[in-house]
């Protein structure tokens, strides 16, 4: 990054000369050191990590003024010289520069996974649901983590590839791209790679086939497994709408966008959707876990409106309080507390400061979603706080994007967010209807369940509890909605 004498940064915590703020950034929970910040330095503020500037914003409304109304100006990436250079060459939709290539891409994504066409896999989900219920019933010893791993996985890898769901005791396809996507996830965060804060390091690397040998090797496998599923990806036509890969096939040949461009986008989709679908499921167990007075508020209004029937997405409207719950572990725990970093894309002015092209522009979610200008008592799980006196779901607070403030800002915001959601909602509704959610004798108690830092996620480690099943004759009930194996 050049430097920009006209620059004029938000203050932030003082750092060193050169070095900047780089040591007192925690190697892991970035986010929490950001919240600390905050509230000394308030809604917006900068700092530095080896002369990279970063700017950091905390409240709904400098979100919403500098990544949606200024998007014109926020939406690009950063450089992410280990990221997009040496490890995905090019080819990864999160990491590419604003520019044609995305945008077509964007599109090509938007077209299937947008909030009408992603209702095509609904019944997608609902199969998905119950074939997690009769896991959980018929193997109660494998893990937790195991069980919403396998869901997460499979609604995502059918609307991106279609074919059949993920067998829950098989060889697990996406095992290998969790493993592969942790460790790029790492590098998009300030701090965290070497080559991207000191450019001699990038001259090394690329002038040495043994130091790079891993990026090298990871880019190779990456590629191995993306292009093999994708050139086997079934038509989701019997799903009623065509999957992402189709979809991507069909961009037209003068767009230059190379096969193996497309099929290195639906990976990446994959690893961007799955794990965080399956922190929002952990991260909802412990909610109840803890709050079980809300487990059993939910269970009345599915007992009120679909009785001994598994729910599914026609009851959708009927069932505020479930929809309130979704909305709720998304703001109590996001996914992905930090968000994914955006870049100024030109020299641009806010509220007084010009912040330079290339600056990093932090979606502070975590602390966004503590805003206390939007949620009173934010520490609290408390989901009847969408709800207005009628029980129905309140139009969300200017800024708050309808209360999913979850997903990003902005051109970048995430293209996954329906999908994800109904995943959630009818998961929810289903784990819901089906168990009473008990901890287990012998287990940590559910406070303190720790945290995984995946660098963009951040999880809670694996814990177990008791799902003690509601209905005697609960298997007899999944055979009516539907006869799916496990
Ligand atoms: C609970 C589930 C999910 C959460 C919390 C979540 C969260 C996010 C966030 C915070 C971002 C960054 C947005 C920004 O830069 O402003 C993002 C981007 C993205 N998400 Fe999601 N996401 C979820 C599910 C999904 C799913 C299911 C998919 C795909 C099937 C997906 C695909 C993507 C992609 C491709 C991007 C990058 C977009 C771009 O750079 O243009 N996500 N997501």
């Amino acid at each position: 990054l050049r430097p920009n004498r006209y620059a004029k940064l938000p203050p932030g915590p003082p750092g060193l000369p050169l070095l900047g703020n780089i040591f007192q950034l925690p190697s892991n929970f970035m986010y929490l050191r950001l919240h600390e910040w905050s509230k000394q330095y308030g809604p917006i503020f900068s700092f530095n990590v080896g002369g990279q500037s970063v700017v950091v914003l905390n409240s709904a409304k400098t979100a919403g003024d500098v990544l949606d109304r200024l998007s014109a100006h926020s939406s690009n990436r950063p450089a992410w010289i280990k990221l997009n250079q040496f490890l995905s060459r090019g080819k990864n939709v999160v990491g590419l520069q604003q520019g044609e290539t995305w945008r077509r891409l964007r599109k090509a994504i938007h077209e299937v996974l947008n909030i009408r066409n992603v209702n095509g896999f609904r019944s997608m989900q609902e199969e998905e649901a119950t074939i997690m219920i009769r896991g959980l019933l018929a193997y109660p010893n494998v893990k937790l983590v195991k069980h919403f791993h396998r869901a997460s996985a499979s609604i995502v890898w059918r609307a991106l590839y279609g074919g059949v769901p993920l067998d829950l005791n098989g060889r697990d396809p996406t095992e290998r791209v969790e493993e592969l996507s942790a460790y790029i996830f790492r590098s998009a965060l300030p701090g965290k790679s070497l080559m991207d804060m000191f450019p001699p390091f990038r001259h090394l690397y690329a002038n040495s086939k043994w130091l790079r040998r891993y990026l090298d090797e990871w880019h190779l496998e990456s590629t191995d497994i993306f292009e093999g599923v994708y050139h086997g990806a079934k038509d989701a036509s019997a799903l009623g709408v065509p999957c992402v890969s189709n979809n991507l096939s069909r961009l037209p040949e003068e767009y230059g966008i190379s096969e193996t461009a497309r099929a290195w986008t639906s990976g990446v989709l994959f690893s961007a959707g799955q794990d965080t679908t399956a922190t929002s499921l952990r991260f909802f167990v412990l909610a109840m876990l803890l709050h079980p007075e809300v487990m059993r508020q939910a269970q009345a209004e599915l007992d009120a409106v679909v009785g001994d029937r598994m729910p599914t997405f026609d009851g959708k409207d009927r069932l505020p309080y479930i929809s309130a719950i979704v909305k709720e572990v998304a703001r109590w725990r996001p996914a992905a507390p930090a968000g994914v970093p955006h870049a100024a894309a030109d020299d641009f002015e806010y509220d007084g400061y010009v912040i330079p092209r290339g600056t990093w522009i932090l979606d502070n979610i975590w602390s966004q979603t503590r805003d206390p200008a939007l949620y009173d008592d934010p520490e609290e799980f408390r989901p009847s706080r969408f709800l207005d006196s009628e029980g129905r779901i309140k139009p969300g607070a200017p800024d708050s994007h309808d209360d999913w403030l979850g997903f990003g800002h902005g051109r970048r915001i995430c293209p996954g967010r329906d999908l994800a959601t109904n995943s959630l909602f009818i998961a929810f509704a289903s784990l819901l209807w089906a168990f009473e959610f008990r901890s287990r004798e012998g287990e940590l108690a559910p406070h303190d369940v720790g945290l995984v830092d995946n660098f963009i996620t951040v999880q809670p480690a694996p814990f177990e509890a008791d799902l003690v099943p509601r209905f005697t004759d609960l298997g007899i009930r999944l055979d009516h909605a539907g006869t799916h194996s496990v």
